[in-house]
C-alpha cells in the first residue's frame, strides 16, 4: 500500500497518526508512507525523528469571521492545495489519511480533487473546523468518540476511536520511570497540559509543588516547552525532591504513561485515549480556549462514565488538584471504579478499525 498521511500542528494531530502507521508498517512490512505536515508545527520535530519521510507545505488556519486577513487565507488555500497537490501527483498514493489541524486541509482537498480515495480521522468529540470542512469531500470518516458521528454523514462515517489507545496498551516499560529517578514501589502521580503545556497549570503547580515535598507518592510533571523558562527557578528547585520530577516535554510519553496510577492532565482527545487504554483515573481541567468547548464535551464523557473528575479552569488552584489526587489514592474502591470505568472507554483495536475503513475505501 502506498499512503500519505497528514495532520499536525500539535501532539493531539500526529501521535495519532505515528501510531496508525507504526501499526500499518507491522502489519504491512511493504507499506510506503509520505508524511505531509508543516514546517511550524509539533510534526516537523518528531515525524523525521520517527524515521518517516516527511514533506512540508505552507498552511494558514482559516479565521471564524470574514476579514481581510481571510481573503489572504483563501489565496493561501490554493497556493497550499497546488502545493499538495504535486507532493501527492509524485507520490501516487493509493489512499491519503488525515488527522487533523489545518495542513490537512490541503492536503486532503488536494487529493479528492485528484479523485484518490481519503479518510480523515476526528478525536474529538466536537469536530474541529477543518475536519468539518473536509467532510464533504473525504471518502470516509472515522471517529475516536462517538458523540462525534452526529457531526457527519451517516453513511460514511464509521466509530474507530484512537489509534494511539492500541499502541499504548500494548507497552509495559517499568525502566522508564526509574529514568526519572521514581520508585517502582510508590504510587505515581503523571501531570501535565497537553502537548504544549497550559500556563494555568503551570501557575498550580507552582502553588502545589512546596506541598508534594514528603508525599508518600511521586509526581511526574512535564511543564510545556514554552512554559519551562518562565518558572526554571522553581522547578530547578523541586526537581531535585526524590518524589518529583519535572520535565519540559516527556518523549517516551508512552512508557512513562504505562507506570502512571493517576493522570492530571487537559482533556484533549488523544491524551484521553492513551489514558483509558491503560485504564487509569484521571483529573481532567479542560481547556476553555478550545473551538466549540470541545474538551470540556471530551472530559464529560469520561465522566460519565465515572473514569474521570473534572477541575474546571476557573476553579483550578494546586491545593484542588492535591485534594482530588489524594481522594482517589486513599479510597481503594473509587480507585478501582475509576480504573474500571476508564478501561472501559478504551478501544483497544483502533488501529485495526481505522485500516478496515481504509480498505473499504480501495476495494
Ligand atoms: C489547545 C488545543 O488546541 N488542544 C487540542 C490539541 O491538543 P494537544 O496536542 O494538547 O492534544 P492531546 O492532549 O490530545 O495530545 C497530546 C499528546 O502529546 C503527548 N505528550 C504530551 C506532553 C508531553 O510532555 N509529551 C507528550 O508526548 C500526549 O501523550 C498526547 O499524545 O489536539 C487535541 C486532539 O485533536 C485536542 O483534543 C485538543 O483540544
Amino acid at each position: 500500500m502506498r499512503i500519505i498521511v497528514t495532520g499536525g500542528g500539535t501532539g493531539g494531530h500526529v501521535y495519532p497518526a505515528l501510531a496508525f502507521i507504526s501499526y500499518l508498517k507491522k502489519i504491512t512490512p511493504g507499506a510506503e508512507v509520505l508524511y505531509i505536515g508543516t514546517e511550524k508545527g509539533l510534526e516537523s520535530k518528531i515525524v523525521p525523528k520517527a524515521g518517516l519521510s516527511f514533506e512540508t507545505i505552507d498552511v494558514q488556519g482559516l479565521k471564524r469571521s470574514m476579514s481581510p486577513q481571510n481573503i489572504k487565507t483563501i489565496f493561501k488555500f490554493i497556493k497550499s492545495t497546488n502545493q499538495a497537490k504535486k507532493i501527492i501527483k509524485d507520490f501516487s498514493p493509493d489512499i491519503v489519511l488525515g488527522t487533523g489541524g489545518y495542513v490537512s486541509a490541503p492536503v486532503i482537498y488536494g487529493a479528492s480533487r485528484l479523485n484518490i480515495p481519503t479518510v480523515i480521522h476526528e478525536q474529538n468529540s466536537i469536530p474541529g473546523m477543518t475536519n468539518k470542512f473536509l467532510s464533504r469531500f473525504a471518502t470516509k470518516i472515522a471517529v475516536g468518540f462517538q458523540e462525534a458521528a452526529n457531526y457527519f454523514p451517516e453513511e460514511k462515517t464509521h466509530f474507530t476511536g484512537n489509534p494511539r489507545s492500541q499502541e499504548i496498551a500494548d507497552i509495559d516499560a517499568e525502566e522508564a520511570i526509574s529514568e526519572f529517578g521514581m520508585s517502582l514501589d510508590k504510587k505515581t502521580v503523571l501531570i501535565f497540559g497537553g502537548s504544549r503545556g497550559a500556563l494555568k497549570i503551570n501557575q498550580a503547580m507552582v502553588e502545589a509543588l512546596p506541598k508534594f515535598v514528603g508525599k508518600n507518592y511521586q509526581v511526574i510533571y512535564a511543564s510545556g516547552e514554552i512554559y519551562y523558562n518562565e518558572f526554571k527557578e522553581v522547578f530547578e528547585k523541586y526537581n531535585i525532591e526524590p518524589n518529583i520530577a519535572i520535565r519540559s516535554y516527556i518523549e517516551n510519553m508512552s512508557e512513562v504513561m504505562s507506570n502512571a496510577d493517576i493522570l492530571v492532565s487537559r482533556a484533549g482527545a488523544t491524551t484521553l485515549a492513551e489514558v483509558t487504554s491503560l485504564g487509569i483515573p484521571s483529573i481532567l481541567i479542560p481547556s476553555p480556549y478550545v473551538t466549540a468547548d470541545h474538551q470540556t464535551k471530551n472530559a464529560e464523557a469520561l465522566k460519565k462514565s465515572g473514569a474521570a473528575l473534572i477541575i474546571t479552569d476557573a476553579e483550578l488552584t494546586g491545593d484542588k488538584i492535591i485534594k482530588q489526587i489524594e481522594r482517589i489514592l486513599d479510597d481503594g474502591k473509587m480507585y478501582r471504579n475509576m480504573s474500571d470505568a476508564s478501561i472501559r472507554e478504551g478501544v483497544l483495536d483502533s488501529s485495526v478499525r481505522l485500516l478496515k475503513v481504509i480498505n473499504r475505501c480501495l476495494e
